[in-house]
């Protein structure tokens, strides 16, 4: 089932179909995610909430192709994902950045392998570490700088890919309330240029109301994860969204009610 089929009008970048996942524990298949279908759209921002162990970080590792599924597909921009590919980026919680490398160099690390001329490289880097203001500390190493100064590193090496998808698993949650309130403005801000497709994973009800198009309330139910129609809530508040005003609040408050009760 397609729950949202044709919204689209140049077709969805990731359409999951009627997945699921199961693992195999003491050589016991169990199940994970069940029979889940959704899709995003181009530019589309979906945050992933949901009770702890109900699946979120398994389906960002399906869908950014690490872990194949049981069963189902996910198919981006119409083609089945079968493996990772630069077009699905993923930033994690706690990005491991390369310690001997400086933080430009970090943010060039992928594009090595681009065919792109070395002007043209360099052109890319600078452009990043200017979008996440990092210029003046280019020649730092990992060690010399902030968590949230490493999470815009983590950040900037993935956008500097160009990825269509990025794949985001609670990517602020280490960070100080104050950090994590820079840095959901700076994602925000990036998205609004760069315009790609995020799903975005976070614990935090009030971090999705602030980011999402749409928020995905995941729940699991005798054992497996599964999501029906409505469970995507569209956050139809104007950004920048004011978080203590009565509508965030409402959204939050029903949000919040829903992860406890599928
Ligand atoms: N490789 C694996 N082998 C076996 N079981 C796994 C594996 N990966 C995840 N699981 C199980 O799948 C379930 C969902 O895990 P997952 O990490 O996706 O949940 P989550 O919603 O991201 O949790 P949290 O919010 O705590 O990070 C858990 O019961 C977990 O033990």
């Amino acid at each position: 089932m397609n729950i949202l089929s044709n919204q689209f009008a140049s077709g969805p970048i990731l359409d999951v179909q009627e997945l699921s996942k199961a693992f195999s524990v003491n050589s016991e298949q169990t199940p994970v995610l069940s029979g889940l279908s959704f899709q995003a759209g181009p530019g589309e921002f979906i945050c992933i909430i949901g009770q702890s162990g109900c699946g979120k970080s398994t389906l960002i590792k399906l869908l950014a192709g690490f872990v194949p599924p049981t069963s189902g597909r996910i198919l981006f921009k119409g083609k089945n994902i079968t493996a990772p590919g630069p077009d699905r980026c993923v930033v994690f919680q706690e990005d491991a950045l390369f310690s001997w490398l400086t933080v430009a160099e970090n943010i060039g690390f992928g594009l090595k392998r681009k065919a792109l001329s070395a002007a043209e490289k360099q052109g890319r880097v600078n452009r990043f570490l200017d979008l996440v203001g990092l210029t003046e500390f280019k020649n730092y190493l990992p060690r010399e700088i902030s968590g949230g100064m490493k999470q815009r590193v983590a950040l900037a090496r993935v956008l500097v890919l160009s990825p269509e998808v990025l794949l985001m698993d609670e990517p602020f949650a280490a960070l100080d309330a104050q950090t994590r309130e820079q840095m959901q403005n700076l994602l925000l801000s990036l998205w609004e240029q760069l315009k790609q497709t995020i799903v975005f994973v976070t614990h935090d009800v009030r971090e999705a109301v602030t980011l999402a198009d749409r928020t995905m309330v995941m729940g699991r139910i005798t054992g497996k994860t599964i999501i029906n129609p409505t469970h995507l809530v569209p956050i139809p508040l104007e950004r920048p969204r004011i978080q203590n005003s009565r509508e965030f609040m409402k959204l939050a408050a029903q949000l919040k009610a829903m992860v406890f009760r599928i």
